[in-house]
């Protein structure tokens, strides 16, 4: 018998609109160096590739501005691993403040599940900080798998992070299906001969539509799109 099908979801910008929060945090590890601080709109374009590489875009977006402001080259005022541990610090206990569920994503998980998908959860956020997000949103139970951007030897756009939440799932990759909003989730899905589907309401640049089996425009149709691209 072929395994049952997976629909394994990206985190940010996909199933969670966790913008605000990661923008508050990183504007607090920010303000406590006196950095000039970041927008939303800002950081929107930062997240997706993991926690390293937000804190450290934040702080070069934000020593570029003061550059500017000043007229002097401006240097990092602590190491990025400071900036990353003071970011988690911040972020891990609070994450579900200000972020939300994109419309529809409860319902939307709900219908999957009684159609016989699996679902995962392939993030580049730490794997506790998800599972805490799932868990306050009464989600974790959904999920037969969460693969954080620490749960493997490497992460997206590395196939393995993708293929190990699969695995750990109990599927396969050729009955598993990617959605997600940046080109890290397109290139693992890429790269695990998985189709991707792009959530078109997330944070990624609309061209990455051009690299999608099928671009969704709101979670509402995602089981639907899901049950087009893989019928039972
Ligand atoms: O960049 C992150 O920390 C998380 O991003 P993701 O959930 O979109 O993979
Ligand atoms: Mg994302």
């Amino acid at each position: 018998m072929s395994a049952l099908r997976l629909a394994v979801f990206d985190m940010d910008g996909t199933l969670l609109d966790s913008l605000p929060d990661l923008a508050e945090c990183c504007c607090e590890i920010l303000a406590q160096c006196g950095l000039p601080l970041l927008s939303d709109m800002q950081v929107r374009s930062m997240v997706g590739n993991g926690v390293q590489a937000l804190v450290e875009r934040a702080f070069r977006a934000s020593l570029d501005k003061k550059a500017e402001e000043s007229g002097r080259a401006q240097v990092m005022p602590i190491s990025t691993e400071e900036a990353v541990s003071r970011f988690m610090a911040a972020y891990t206990p609070r994450a579900t403040r200000l972020s939300r569920l994109f419309p529809g994503t409860e319902d939307a998980l709900r219908t999957l599940r009684a159609q016989g998908w699996l679902l995962a959860v392939c993030t580049n956020k730490p794997e506790k900080a998800a599972r805490r997000i799932l868990s306050d949103f009464r989600l974790e139970d959904l999920f037969a798998a969460v693969g954080g951007g620490d749960s493997f030897a490497a992460r997206k756009p590395d196939a393995r992070h993708l293929l190990g939440t699969i695995a750990q799932a109990g599927s396969a990759p050729e009955r598993s299906v990617m959605v997600g909003d940046m080109p890290p989730d397109c290139l693992a899905a890429q790269a695990a001969s998985c189709p991707f589907v792009f959530a078109g309401w997330g944070y990624g640049a609309p061209e990455l539509a051009d690299k999608a089996v099928v671009k969704a425009a709101a979670m509402q149709d995602i089981p639907t799109l899901l049950a087009r691209i893989m019928p039972v």
